[in-house]
């Protein structure tokens, strides 16, 4: 074992899921006419334990990191575009910037490997292993102790986190490319399948991505590890979120997930510690077409398909008021017979 785990332990309790599942039957309305939002009130009740969950003070950490891989082509923007998002996330200009304050989530954004020094800001993390990863094409992203040292920086930053609820977003171009080789590695699906435009590629620019990636994963044999494999494909930021989702779900908080870049993390996380998807809600399906065979793997039901591929967390903080409606639901509707109605259907 080369890391330390906090102990995850197992959620299923079919006690509490059977409490859960009468509290939302006794709500008044016709049974299960709340739909979805009935699924997800049951999935929050049982990460949080609780059949009146409250989610409390709400953060959203967007990790940010660079890729040697860019020198190839594999993006339609350059590399300088990382750094400059990070600066607009941190002066309030970028989606995810709006959207987190329209939300009341506190946003932090953390520079996990950004080839680019910046000023210290109060809302800025450095944990930079590394200004940009290796050119993944010719050998290993970056080194086993450099993929560690990222991991643990993530189990650090959410140790130091208030509240019971984390979302996460990225920034860092290139990571499209990474996150079709983890899945293209970790799942065995052909790159030609779970490739896409990523920030805007045009198809000419697709086929020469997939050429690219095909010798990223030549270079780069398959041991059978997931932390080879992040090592070796991965992205600095994306190996910060392995850290994150570890401890997050070590500490029962409730991780909502945003696209195909955070998604390749979580499948990372996953085979490191399986019991991480249970303290999962996924925010939506992302446009990029790797992002689909992902959540076929996890079993996952995305709350919102609305063509969204931007990352930064955008998708995760637009689905959170679902999550809060959901808790509203459980803790608030009368029951069939605090209210005084008539539950029977004739
Ligand atoms: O989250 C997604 O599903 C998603 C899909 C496509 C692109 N992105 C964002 O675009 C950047 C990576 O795209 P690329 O083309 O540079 O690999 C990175 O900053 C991501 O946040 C994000
Ligand atoms: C402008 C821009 C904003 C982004 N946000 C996340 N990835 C991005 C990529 C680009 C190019």
């Amino acid at each position: 074992m080369r890391l330390d785990l906090d102990p995850v332990l197992d959620l299923e309790n079919a006690e509490l899921r059977a409490a859960l599942q009468r509290a939302i039957d006794q709500k008044t309305k016709p049974l299960g006419s709340l739909g979805a939002l009935e699924h997800l009130a049951l999935e929050i009740g049982m990460i949080r334990k609780s059949t009146r969950p409250v989610l409390e003070q709400p953060q959203m950490v967007v990790f940010a990191g660079d890729h040697g891989l860019v020198k190839r082509g594999v993006s339609a923007f350059p590399q300088d575009v990382t750094w400059q998002m990070v600066e607009n996330f941190l002066a309030g200009g970028a989606a995810v910037s709006v959207l987190a304050k329209q939300h009341g989530i506190a946003l932090t954004v953390v520079d996990c490997g950004v080839a680019h020094d910046f000023a210290p800001r109060e809302a800025l993390r450095v944990c930079k292993v590394a200004p940009g990863t290796a050119d993944c094409s010719q050998g290993p992203a970056m080194t086993m102790e450099q993929c560690l040292q990222a991991i643990r920086n993530g189990q650090e930053l959410v140790r130091g986190l208030p509240g019971n609820a984390l979302m996460l977003g990225e920034m860092g171009i290139g990571n499209t490319s990474s996150a079709s080789l983890l899945l293209a590695r970790l799942h065995g699906v052909d790159l030609v399948d779970c490739t896409g435009a990523g920030t805007g590629l045009n198809s000419e620019g697709v086929q020469r991505k997939i050429a690219v990636l095909r010798e990223a994963l030549a270079a780069n044999p398959d041991t059978g590890d997931a932390l080879d494999a992040l090592a070796s494909l991965g992205g600095f930021e994306i190996a910060t979120m392995v850290g994150a989702m570890l401890q997050a779900a070590a500490e029962d908080r409730v991780l909502l997930i945003d696209g195909v870049i955070v998604t390749s993390a979580l499948l990372v996380a996953a085979k490191i510690e399986p019991r991480v998807l249970q303290r999962c809600i996924y925010s939506h399906r992302s446009g990029e077409p790797g992002h689909q065979y992902m959540l076929e793997a996890l079993k996952a039901r995305p709350l919102l398909d609305w063509g969204m591929r931007l990352g930064e967390g955008s998708g995760a903080a637009i689905a959170w008021p679902l999550l809060e409606s959901a808790c509203t639901m459980l803790r608030d509707m009368a029951s069939f017979a605090s209210a005084g109605v008539d539950g029977q259907a004739v």
